[in-house]
């Protein structure tokens, strides 16, 4: 099996199993893939698909300039240039983006601090912090409608230990070394928002000001 094959086969376990957790709603997501360091070549999810079907037109191979590689009828993801920032400004091997009601609410939240912090964990271990007061940040950048701006705002808060931002309203973009890695990030934070959320909602003096917001 070839590279670009064993690759597609990968992304697309990837996608049934957040499809399964219903993270794509509305045609929203996207996936990618690397499958050549230097020059860059990426596996793309294509854009506007129903993510929850499985075809044999779910990616495309594109560039480090986001251009399919072959001759093809298909468009590369809108934010395909997102994933581009992401694999230039990181380690990155798989880059995986949902939009789902609690990483939007949690945007939303924070997003005049610019950042959400969870501590006091277990899950945090996920991104391989095992200290006993080991945090992890994920910024939050606006939602530019120009997507170019996007993917810049993107690539501007992304640090050496980022793993994942948050885009406001909007989703969140996660990666990984590997698609295993991708997954393994974006699984541990949606329990993170969603432990944060019940949290507040059940105990509303728990705030979320910038001094208390956290306390995971
Ligand atoms: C249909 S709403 C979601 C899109 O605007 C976009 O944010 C998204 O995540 C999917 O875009 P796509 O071009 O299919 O990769
Ligand atoms: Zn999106």
């Amino acid at each position: 099996m070839s590279v670009v094959a064993r690759k597609w086969q990968e992304l697309a376990e990837i996608k049934d199993e957040l499809a399964g957790r219903d993270w794509f709603p509305g045609t929203s997501g996207n996936l990618s893939i690397k499958v050549n360091d230097d020059p860059l070549q990426f596996l793309v999810s294509a854009s506007g698909k129903d993510k929850r079907k499985r075809t044999m037109e779910d990616f495309l191979l594109v560039d480090g300039e986001g251009r399919a590689v072959e001759d093809t009828g298909l468009k590369a993801s809108a934010e395909t240039c997102i994933h581009l920032e992401v694999y230039r400004n990181t380690t990155a091997g798989c880059c995986l983006h949902v939009h789902t009601v609690d990483n939007n609410v949690v945007s939303e939240l924070y997003a005049e601090q610019g950042f959400v912090t969870f501590r006091n964990q277990e899950l945090i271990k996920a991104f391989g912090i095992w200290e006993e007061d080991g945090e992890i940040t994920v910024p939050i950048v606006e939602n530019f409608a120009d997507l170019p701006t996007l993917a810049k705002e993107v690539a501007r808060v992304i640090e050496t230990n980022t793993k994942a931002v948050l885009i406001r309203n909007h989703g969140v973009t996660v990666w990984g070394k590997d698609g295993f890695e991708a997954k393994k990030h974006l699984e541990a934070l949606e329990f993170l928002f969603s432990y944060h959320l019940k949290m507040l909602m059940l105990q509303p003096r728990w705030t979320a000001s910038p001094a208390t917001a956290a306390h995971a």
